[in-house]
């Protein structure tokens, strides 16, 4: 198994102890009735195969993008593990990321997982150009050579359509479905085997939207990554992925084929998120 996610918990709060009990879908309730804490992940629980692409839809405040930043581990978990790619410990165990010594957090966060957000901010440093961008991951990736580290820049920019002459602008300078690209270029750049996106294109142009979707789709195709991909859009979803979840209240109501959810939705909440599209 890649990635493998296993009774996955963030309570924001001070945690009664009975917060993960009395909280998620089967409550219909986020909120502990005891302490009041935020359960933001209730005990999840997913894999994802080499090459799988895997979507995450749900009503806001869910927890989606809080379950992409505990994998990455943009956030500390409260609780549960996540193995990755066969990593061991010490002991020849395997290995639960959220628990690995900082070297192994920093290099599964600068070469093997990458993630791309909704706001281009968050994943790009708007000090540095668009080249010193995908510079910045390709040497936390371990590459040290001047002249490596520009060409393979350039290839990047060339891969995500972008002119070679604006490799040295920055991402002000950018509109934002460039800036989009240019996170993904920046993201790629360390060939990770774990892509995270975050409504990567939510407040594009439709047409830029779908440009960008493709592009991810014949990345990963050429590259063969695995990804997990929120978003809100059900033909998203559809278009991209392999096995599709549902989130309500921290909790997972639905999982299973992308095109068996969508064709026979099982939860009522699915149900309705999919008659609201047709
Ligand atoms: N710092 C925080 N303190 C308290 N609660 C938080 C904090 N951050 C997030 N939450 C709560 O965690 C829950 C999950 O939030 P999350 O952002 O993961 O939802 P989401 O499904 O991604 O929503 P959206 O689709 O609106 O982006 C929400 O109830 C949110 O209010």
């Amino acid at each position: 198994m890649f990635l493998d996610v296993r009774s996955l918990s963030k309570i924001y709060g001070i945690s009664c102890g009975r917060c993960l009990e009395l909280t998620g879908a089967k409550h219909n309730r986020a909120i502990c009735p005891v302490c009041k804490s935020v359960v933001a992940i209730n005990g999840v629980d997913l894999t994802v195969e080499k090459n799988e692409i895997l979507g995450i839809v749900g009503e806001s405040g869910s927890g989606k993008s809080t379950l992409l930043q505990l994998i990455y581990q943009d956030l500390a978990a409260t609780g549960g593990a996540v193995y990755f790619n066969g990593l061991m410990d010490d002991h020849g165990v395997p290995c639960n990321i959220l628990k690995a010594p900082p070297s192994m957090v920093s290099r599964l966060r600068n070469k093997e997982m990458s993630m791309i957000y909704q706001n281009p901010r968050l994943g790009l440093n708007f000090l540095f150009s668009a080249g010193g961008n995908i510079a910045e991951r390709i040497i936390g990736g371990g590459e040290r050579r001047y002249e490596k580290i520009r060409s393979a820049a350039l290839g990047y920019i060339d891969r995500i359509e972008m002119e070679s002459s604006r490799i040295d602008d920055y991402p002000e300078q950018f509109s934002g479905g460039q800036q989009q690209r240019i996170q993904i270029a920046k993201a790629l750049s360390s060939s990770p085997s774990l892509l995270l996106l975050d409504e990567p294109t939510t407040g594009l142009d439709v047409s830029v939207q779908a440009r960008i979707l493709d592009l991810i789709k014949e990345l990963q195709q050429e590259m063969g990554f695995s990804m997990i991909i929120v978003s809100h859009d059900l033909g998203v979803i559809n278009h991209l992925t392999d096995i599709t979840i549902v989130m309500k209240h921290g909790s997972l109501v639905e999982y299973g084929l992308t095109d068996q959810v969508l064709e026979d939705p099982q939860h009522p909440y699915t149900q309705l998120l999919v008659s609201s599209i047709l």
